[in-house]
C-alpha cells in the first residue's frame, strides 16, 4: 500500500514558464532579472495569457498562478561555475525552512517573489552547496504563495555526456546527484520535480505518477546537439508514459555563453500534445493546464489500470 496521502483534486491552473535571458557572471544582475521576469509573468505579461484568463475564471486568486524557471539561472551552465556560484539551502529547522536563516540571496529573492506576487513559484535550479559535507547539487526550491520554501529536489543523475566533436560535458567534475525523489502538493495539483537529464530516466517520473503527481515539471538546459534530437521526444514520451501532463522549462540560447541552451521551453498534455512552445530567444509563456485532457486520457486509455505488476520483472536486478 502507497505510503503517500492521495492527492490534492486536480483543478485547472495557469502555468507559465520563464525562458531567460541575459544570464551572465554577475550574479547579483542575474537575481536581479530573474526577479523582474518574475514580476512579469506574474502580471500576465509573455505569450499565451490571453488577458489573464485565469482572473475570470478562477477570480483574483493568484494561488491558481504557477510560475517556473529554468535550471540553474543564477549562473552561467558549466562544471566549472557551480562551486563559484553555490549557495548553501541549509535551513531546515523544526520541520520549517527557514528563510530569514537562510544565507542564499537566490532563496530569499525567490521567496520574496513567490509571497509578493502570490504565486507559487519553482524556482529553476541553483547550485548548491552543503555545508555538513562540502557536496555541491544541483537543486531546485519550490515557494508556496506564502513565500514558504515547501520542498526541494536535488538533480538525481549528472549530465555527464561524451559525443566527440559535439559536446563533452561532466557535472560529475563538481556536482553530487541527489538521493531523493520530490513532489509537492498545491490547491490544484501534485507537482512532481526532475532536472533536464533527469527526463532520461524514465524510472523517475514513472515514479512521481505512482505517487499520485498529475503534473510533472522539470527545470531544464538542453543544447544545441541533443536538444533538437531528443527535448521534444522525451518529454512527449514522459508524458504518455504516465499519462500527465509534462513540461521543461530552459534558459534562451546565448551564443556568447560557453554552453549554448537549446531553448524551447514546452508543455505537453497526457495525450503528448504541445500546448505551448518557446523559440530559442528569451519569453514568458503562459498556458492553461486542464484535468479534464488528464481524465480523458486515461478513461480512454486506461492503461493506469492495465499494468501487468504480476509479470514485470524486478527491473533493478536488470543490467
Ligand atoms: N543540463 C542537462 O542536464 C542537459 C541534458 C541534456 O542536454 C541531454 O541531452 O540530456
Amino acid at each position: 500500500m502507497s505510503s503517500f496521502p492521495p492527492p490534492p483534486a486536480f483543478k485547472p491552473f495557469n502555468l507559465a514558464l520563464i525562458q531567460l535571458g541575459q544570464i551572465g557572471p554577475d550574479k547579483a544582475a542575474n537575481l536581479k532579472h530573474a526577479r523582474d521576469m518574475i514580476r512579469k509573468a506574474a502580471n500576465g505579461e509573455g505569450e499565451g495569457a490571453q488577458g489573464k484568463p485565469d482572473l475570470i475564471v478562477l477570480p483574483r486568486w493568484a494561488k491558481d498562478r504557477f510560475v517556473t524557471l529554468q535550471e540553474c539561472f543564477n549562473s552561467p551552465y558549466g562544471h566549472t561555475h557551480f562551486p563559484v556560484y553555490a549557495e548553501p539551502i541549509e535551513f531546515k529547522s523544526g520541520g520549517k525552512y527557514n528563510i530569514e536563516a537562510s544565507q542564499s540571496e537566490s532563496v530569499k529573492m525567490l521567496s520574496e517573489a513567490a509571497k509578493s506576487e502570490g504565486v507559487w513559484l519553482l524556482g529553476g535550479s541553483i547550485p548548491e552547496r552543503d555545508p555538513s559535507n562540502g557536496n555541491i547539487y544541483n537543486t531546485s526550491t519550490v515557494y508556496s504563495p506564502q513565500g514558504e520554501l515547501v520542498v526541494t529536489h536535488r538533480k538525481v543523475h549528472l549530465f555527464d555526456i561524451d559525443i566527440p566533436g559535439k559536446i563533452t560535458f561532466k557535472e560529475s567534475e563538481t556536482l553530487t546527484g541527489g538521493s531523493t525523489t520530490n513532489f509537492f502538493d498545491t490547491e490544484f495539483a501534485r507537482v512532481g520535480l526532475g532536472i533536464c537529464y533527469d527526463v532520461r530516466f524514465p524510472e523517475l517520473a514513472m515514479i512521481s505518477a505512482r505517487q499520485g503527481c498529475q503534473v510533472l515539471i522539470y527545470p531544464g538546459a538542453f543544447n544545441t546537439t541533443t536538444g533538437p534530437l531528443h527535448w521534444e521526444l522525451l518529454q512527449r514520451a514522459r508524458a504518455i508514459d504516465n499519462q500527465v501532463y509534462f513540461s521543461m522549462c530552459s534558459p534562451a540560447r546565448d551564443l556568447t555563453a560557453g554552453y549554448h541552451a537549446w531553448g524551447h521551453s514546452l508543455v505537453v498534455d497526457p495525450m503528448g500534445s504541445k500546448l505551448v512552445e518557446a523559440e530559442d530567444g528569451e519569453t514568458i509563456l503562459h498556458t492553461r493546464i486542464n484535468p479534464k485532457t488528464f481524465n480523458d486520457a486515461r478513461a480512454g486509455i486506461p492503461v493506469t489500470t492495465q499494468r501487468r505488476f504480476d509479470v514485470y520483472l524486478d527491473v533493478s536486478k536488470g543490467s
